[in-house]
């Protein structure tokens, strides 16, 4: 439906507007009181953009509405690759149960170097900085505080002790608009967030109701009047905030994409998801302090035209389209219907795809059903046996899941898992890009680099190196570079070249070295150099430009002149060796 098509279909909704194109215009100016939207299951919904979110978009970004997808974040002028879009602290955030201990409750880092967090007294589970940071959490935590106690008091066991990470930020959130007063901006920015209660998926009903009651419980309520003083006045509401909190909250993440906690943020919310994103969201940890932290930012990783929404995405987009589709339905109750998820042409998914069975240099596309007749994108021939590969991508599946299960509980378990399934599947030809080689490769090479921290062998440091270039390889066919999550699995790469060999491999060993991958010796710190600077191309786009690509870039940037100096101690030598020898001849 056309932005005109979407004015008609208003005017039969009674009187009632949406926040459109024209944001700048009168009759539709986010905050008027008549304003609604349509939803993304077609439904007119009765959320109002709030003032305080439109205020906190730069002036090249504005919020346009459709039928399908509700309200999204459109640029009005051009935009480059590696420009930061929008930048803010969440308005709510906490850390996850395991890192409780590693990161701030309030800013989100670890220490600096030495330095370590203190514990609040009377919890005993919110760690901080400093007694700033403690005090800035204070009227929040307060509740909190006593929350966690009464929880722990009634856990049936220690490992139970705090509530989950999404109980935890839901009674962040209703603590806050207790706080600051149902006619608060944090209310309204809230409440302006799109919420599914009247199209709640079956299997989304459950969960919801288990989050229900353990955050009922953790507020310490018994009965529904006492929700009042939260602005809970219904069961309606409780859905409500519950579906807005799950359609609506982002995880935070460490400055190498790693998980720590999760957080809400309404202006961010506006963005829409599409699995090819022209934008990432990411917290890149740059070197201004000035900046409040965490500091979520929302960054350009393509040129991005005029009028164009901006799209960033829900879930892993390395994932084939029927894993993708399946999660968003189910989380954020939409069908994608993105360039991605309707492309038509011929064309070979990398996500699902096998090598040319005649090695011809094509790929075919991985069969779905033992009876599919696949063909080579190049040659045209058949691959035969699918029935074969059917089973080893179903069994591949099933040991993704259970090493993920098991990852951190049962390492070597985990490791078994990955280390048998990975050699059946390149036997059968999937590509490295394909599902579920891919995932198996990234739990694999963490498995492998969590034991080289205590026993770093020539052995497996190689493997490990063998193993993140094949993950490399998978993700350079299916993310966009400049994709943050390519920039950091190749930093990864380039400082495992980087590291120290602990027993180089001897120039008459056999095979020879300049055959063999990992190369040794100063090939290897030549081909770690290189993969570094290539890491820092990719994170200046999607950590930002103007961050140097955030901390991570900034690690990688010290990482390359230690090895340029290193590099330059080996030439030194040579040349050394090769002037004595001459000296020596003459
Ligand atoms: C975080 S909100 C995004 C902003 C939302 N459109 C709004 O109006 O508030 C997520 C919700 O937006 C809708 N949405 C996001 N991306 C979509 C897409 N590609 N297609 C359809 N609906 C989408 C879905 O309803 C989803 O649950």
């Amino acid at each position: 439906m056309s932005f005109v098509d979407l004015q008609s279909a208003r005017k039969k909704k009674e009187n009632k507007s949406f926040v459109g194109a024209k944001s700048s215009n009168a009759e539709t100016k986010p905050g008027n009181q008549d304003q609604s939207y349509f939803g993304s299951d077609g439904s007119s919904s009765s959320q109002q953009l709030s003032d305080a979110i439109t205020a906190q978009l730069p002036a090249g970004l504005e919020v346009r509405a459709d039928e399908y997808t509700g309200r999204g974040v459109h640029t009005k002028s051009h935009v480059q690759a590696g420009s930061v879009l929008i930048s803010c602290r969440p308005r709510i955030n906490i850390i996850s149960t395991q890192h409780l201990d590693v990161y701030c409750s309030y800013c989100c880092e670890r220490p600096q170097s030495n330095g370590v967090l203190k514990r609040c007294t009377r919890c005993r589970q919110v760690w901080y900085c400093n007694a700033a940071c403690q005090n800035n959490d204070w009227s929040i935590h307060k509740s909190e505080c006593a929350a966690l106690q009464r929880w722990k008091s009634h856990a049936p066991s220690e490992h139970v002790s705090v509530p989950g990470d999404a109980v935890r930020c839901l009674g962040r959130i209703v603590w806050t608009m207790q706080k600051e007063g149902q006619d608060s901006s944090w209310v309204k920015e809230f409440n302006s967030m799109q919420s599914h209660r009247t199209s709640l998926p079956p299997s989304a009903v459950d969960s919801h109701a288990h989050l229900a009651h353990a955050l009922v419980q953790y507020l310490g309520v018994s009965s529904p009047i006492e929700l009042a003083p939260f602005g809970l006045s219904s069961a309606a509401d409780l859905v409500d905030l519950i579906s807005r909190f799950t359609t609506n909250t982002f995880t935070l993440t460490t400055s190498s994409l790693g998980p720590i906690g999760i957080c809400v943020s309404p202006v961010m919310a506006l963005v829409n998801h599409s699995c090819d994103p022209n934008a990432v969201m990411v917290f890149p940890h740059s070197s201004d302090s000035t900046v409040p932290r965490p500091n979520m930012q929302l960054i350009a990783i393509r040129d991005i035209k005029p009028n164009e929404q901006i799209f960033g995405s829900y879930v892993d987009v390395t994932l084939p389209k029927e894993i993708r589709q399946r999660e968003l339905q189910e989380t954020y109750n939409f069908r994608c219907k993105c360039s991605l998820c309707v492309r038509r042409d011929i064309w070979i998914d990398p996500r699902e795809s096998v090598r040319c069975p005649k090695s011809c240099g094509g790929i075919c596309p991985a069969p779905i059903d033992d009876d599919d007749l696949c063909r080579c994108d190049k040659c045209g021939a058949v691959v035969p046996a699918t029935d074969s590969i059917v089973d080893a991508r179903r069994v591949g599946q099933e040991a993704v899941d259970k090493a993920t299960l098991v990852q951190d509980q049962d390492p070597a378990k985990a490791k078994q898992l990955t280390s048998n399934m990975i050699p059946i599947l390149i036997s059968t030809g999937l590509t490295p890009s394909s599902h579920p080689l891919l995932p198996l490769y990234r739990i694999h090479l963490e498995l492998l680099v969590s034991t080289l921290g205590s026993q770093l062998n020539q052995e497996t440091l190689d493997e490990a190196i063998r193993t993140s270039a094949k993950y490399n390889a998978g993700l350079s066919n299916v993310l966009t570079k400049g994709h943050p999550v390519r920039g950091v699995a190749l930093s990864e790469l380039g400082k495992l070249l980087a590291v120290d060999e602990p027993s180089p491999a001897s120039p008459d060993s056999n095979p020879p070295p300049a055959a063999a991958f990992p190369p040794s010796g100063p090939a290897r710190l030549r081909l770690a150099h290189e993969t570094l600077v290539r890491a820092l191309e990719e994170l200046s786009i999607g950590f930002g430009k103007c961050n140097n690509g955030g901390e991570l870039g900034q690690e990688v940037r010290r990482m390359i002149l230690r090895l340029e100096s290193e590099m330059k101690v080996w030439t030194q030598g040579v040349r050394n060796v090769m002037a004595d020898t001459r000296a020596a001849a003459s």
